[in-house]
């Protein structure tokens, strides 16, 4: 796999980082996550192919062993609020000073600089910062957050991988590690260049909601079909539109022409018509293998067995039967091999990972006897 061979420290977070380090474990990494003592489960829902060290960060000991751990590591990911590993003794000054190798990734919602860079946040508040959620919203109405996917998860999970795999890559050449600095809201921000970069094009002109992408136009919306659920039309180009207005049944001579706003609220209300009138499936039949670009809006438990998905094994199923998509994207010749085993326990890791990184076990048992690591292997086997 393309990350085989690298050694990497995640310190437990909650959306982001935890993203962060399962795609580098996807790509092969070694990822070894570090948990609080004393916490009855892990908030870590992605965790796929991660091993887990239960580790009291607040006594000296335990440092100690973060130093030692990272050492002999090629990443540490960091998702606390800035300052927060300075106060510890772990910050890039002392880690990089006892391994000028290690690339020490920070993911913060507001970055380590600027008045906001303390300050607590979450998802919905770097994309507001970033200048996105203004414009994501449905005409006349509040702007509202999609989820929690473009901050946590595009702009700060996955930017984060991609900072770690470019400073390995340069490490190659130069030999030295370094910090990197991944902001969500910049993150989210970098994500949307096309939003500001296509202004000059009329993109976005008009208010929020009513412009060609962000539902103002009726071939770029979802509508109901008869059954309650939606397909997903996205036919802008007028080759594409034109399928559109086939699979629909209509009759291009009478109805307004695609590009004409003054016409959308017209030209909505016969689509929502016309779709109202089938079912989800019907309306699959009639489009799959046109050009329309209509498609069915599909549940997350329905998505693995649409045959499209099915026939790529785009999702997958671990050994507890939960299916979540496939690592993204594919290599031909070294791809990720997602692990399939389940999640670890808190502490299931820490005797073994101790050992490996050149613990001695009485060092370890005056560690477990003093509170400093936890061991859970036998929780792990009940
Ligand atoms: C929208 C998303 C967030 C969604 C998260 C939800 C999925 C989860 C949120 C609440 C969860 C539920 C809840 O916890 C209750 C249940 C618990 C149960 O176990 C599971 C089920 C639950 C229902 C659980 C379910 C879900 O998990 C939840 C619903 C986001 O936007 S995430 C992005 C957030 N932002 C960032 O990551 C930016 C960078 N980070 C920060 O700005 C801050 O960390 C943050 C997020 C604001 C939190 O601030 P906080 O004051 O709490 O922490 P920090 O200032 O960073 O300091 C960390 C302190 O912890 C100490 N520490 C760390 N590791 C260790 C260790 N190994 N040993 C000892 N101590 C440790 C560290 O030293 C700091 O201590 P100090 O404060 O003394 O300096």
């Amino acid at each position: 796999m393309a990350l085989a061979g690298v050694r990497v420290i995640e310190l437990a977070g909650l959306a982001p980082a935890p993203f962060c380090g399962m795609i580098l474990s996807d790509f092969g990494a070694r990822v070894i996550r570090v948990d609080r003592t004393k916490v009855t489960m892990a908030m870590d829902a992605q965790a796929r192919g991660k091993q887990s060290v239960a580790l009291n960060l607040k006594s000296p000991q335990g440092v100690a062993v973060l130093k030692k751990l990272c050492l002999q590591s090629d990443v540490v990911l960091e998702p606390f609020r800035k300052g927060v590993m300075e106060k510890l003794g772990l910050g890039p000054g002392e880690l990089l000073k006892e391994n000028p190798r290690l690339i020490y990734a920070r993911l913060t919602g507001y970055g380590q600089s600027g008045s906001y860079a303390k300050s607590a946040g979450h998802d919905i508040n770097y994309l507001a910062m970033s200048g996105l959620l203004s414009m994501l919203g449905r005409r006349s109405e509040k702007p509202y957050a999609p989820l929690n996917l473009v901050a946590d998860f595009a702009g700060g999970g996955l930017m984060c991988a991609f900072g770690i795999v470019l400073a390995l890559l340069e490490r190659n050449k130069s030999g030295q590690g370094q910090i990197i600095d991944a902001s969500m809201v910049e993150g989210a921000a970098y994500v949307g260049s096309f939003m500001w970069k296509s202004r000059s094009l009329g993109l976005w002109n008009r208010p929020r909601g009513e412009n060609m992408l962000d539902s103002g136009a009726p071939f770029y919306d979802t509508y109901q079909t008869s059954d309650g659920k939606h397909m997903a039309v996205g036919a802008i180009e007028p080759q594409f539109y034109d399928q559109l207005i086939k699979g629909l049944g209509l009759d291009a001579a009478s109805l307004p022409a695609q590009m004409s706003i003054s016409d959308f609220p017209e030209l909505r209300r016969t689509f929502t018509q016309v779709f109202a009138q089938k079912t989800q499936a019907e309306w699959s039949r009639i489009f799959d293998g046109t050009d329309a670009c209509v498609t069915p809006v599909l549940p997350l438990d329905e998505a693995g067995s649409h045959p499209h998905n099915r026939e790529r094994g785009s999702f997958l199923k671990d050994a507890q039967g939960e299916v979540s998509p496939r690592p993204a994207p594919v290599l031909s010749r070294t791809p990720a091999r997602p692990c399939l085993s389940r999640d670890p326990v808190v502490g299931e890791h820490t005797r073994s990972v101790l050992e490996e990184y050149g613990f001695d076990p009485d060092h370890i048992g005056q560690l477990l006897s003093a509170g400093v690591v936890e061991c859970n292997e036998a929780k792990a086997r009940l």
